[in-house]
């Protein structure tokens, strides 16, 4: 193992990975500091669930390297198993031990800590359920747990031995929504104090955007953009990446000669950066469009009332639609009414391809 990287949990140059002949990861990098979480979001099949696999060591790359905690795990001639690459798993369905009681499940985690004196042991057994929120469960089954309190206890075993990183495989799909999102700040929560750098695999794009400090987003095997959370969700550098972490409409504008705002059907709208030019799609997040005493005319095509607001499709003069999702809307299909745009507006060049306009 050679030691470099202090302070980064895991740098990945250059991965490459394929089964059979098909590529999956084709010269892939990433990078993730101690203490980071990383979410890794993709369309299905892109290759999440691969790289994690390559993380762990449960695969070897084809090309490129991989550290962990600053040291070489894969790259060449090297290959550090995965007992030995300070990793820690938390699967999508706890895989807790059904034999164990929960005390053991975590306790396990220690396996390789052998050294470790039985008092200081059970002290980190019962740390970590009490970080977890389960102090008073050390003696139960798996079989006697929820889905949430599973994964909980999945996350304290994982923690137990001190990893460099913790890799969260869709740790929550499994779970129902209201646990899903008590889950998502509690395990932020006991990963921040244990100082733990984790790298979650999500289709969940709310989960990505809440839990994480960095988003890396996959497409043909390669990150094609990594940013904050408000980076990648306002500033996506292309449809693809937009679609992942929510809804979007794209309308077709034209730069105005300033260069500070965009015309498009729904008046002149402020642009967030200057720098494009001529012909661009403008980006709008259904939480920019609003519904106003005035503005531009449109119709309601579909009304779908959540609760805490109306999902809307709006059919703009043009023929365009675009999608709002709008706090107490009390509208039907077939309504008139009138459209704004809030705030500045992301863009990039060209033309709305087809394929890109919001389906009526
Ligand atoms: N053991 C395997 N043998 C052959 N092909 C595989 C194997 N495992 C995965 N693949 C293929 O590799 C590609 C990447 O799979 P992977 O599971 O990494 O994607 P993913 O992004 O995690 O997908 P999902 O979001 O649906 O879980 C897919 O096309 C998949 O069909």
């Amino acid at each position: 193992m050679t030691a470099s990287a202090r302070g980064s949990a895991v740098e990945v140059r250059g991965l490459g990975f394929g089964y059979g002949r098909t590529p999956v990861l084709d010269g892939l990098d990433l990078s993730l500091n101690e203490g980071g979480l990383l979410a890794v979001v993709g369309r299905s099949g892109c290759g999440k669930t691969t790289l994690l696999r390559l993380l762990a060591g449960f695969e070897r790359p084809q090309a490129g390297r991989v550290l962990i905690g600053g040291l070489e795990v894969a790259g060449g001639s090297t290959f550090v198993p995965t007992e030995r690459r300070r990793v820690g798993i938390v699967p999508q369905e706890g895989a807790l031990f059904p034999h164990l009681t929960v005390a053991g499940n975590v306790e396990f985690g220690l396996t390789g800590a052998t050294r470790l004196p039985r008092a200081d042991r059970e002290a980190r057994v019962r740390h970590l359920l009490e970080l977890v929120g389960l102090p008073d469960l050390p003696d139960r089954y798996p079989r006697e747990l929820s889905g949430g309190q599973q994964q909980r206890v999945a996350l304290a075993r994982a923690l137990a031995p001190r990893p460099a990183l913790v890799l969260l495989d869709e740790p929550f799909a499994s779970l129902d929504q209201a646990t899903r999102s008590t889950l998502r700040g509690a395990v932020r929560d006991v990963l921040r104090s244990e100082g733990a750098a984790a790298l979650l695999v999500t289709h969940d794009h709310e989960e990505a955007l809440s839990m994480a400090d960095r988003v890396a987003c996959l497409d043909s095997g390669r990150v094609v953009q990594e940013g904050s959370p408000h980076e990648v969700y306002d500033e996506p550098v292309d449809p693809a990446v937009a679609a992942l972490l929510g809804e979007a409409s794209w309308l077709p504008g034209s730069v105005t000669a300033r260069g500070d705002t965009v015309s498009t059907a729904l008046g002149d709208l402020v642009l967030a950066r200057a720098g494009v030019g001529g012909r661009v799609r403008v980006l709008l997040r259904p939480e920019q469009v609003e519904l106003g005493e005035a503005g531009t005319d449109a119709v309601v095509q579909q009304a779908e009332f959540l609760g805490a607001s109306t999902r809307l499709v709006l059919r703009l003069p043009d023929g365009a639609t675009v999608r709002a999702a709008v706090p107490g809307a009390r509208v039907r299909p077939g309504d008139r009414v009138r459209v704004v745009v809030r705030g500045a507006v992301h863009a990039l060049a060209g033309d709305v391809e087809p394929s890109a306009r919001t389906p009526a």
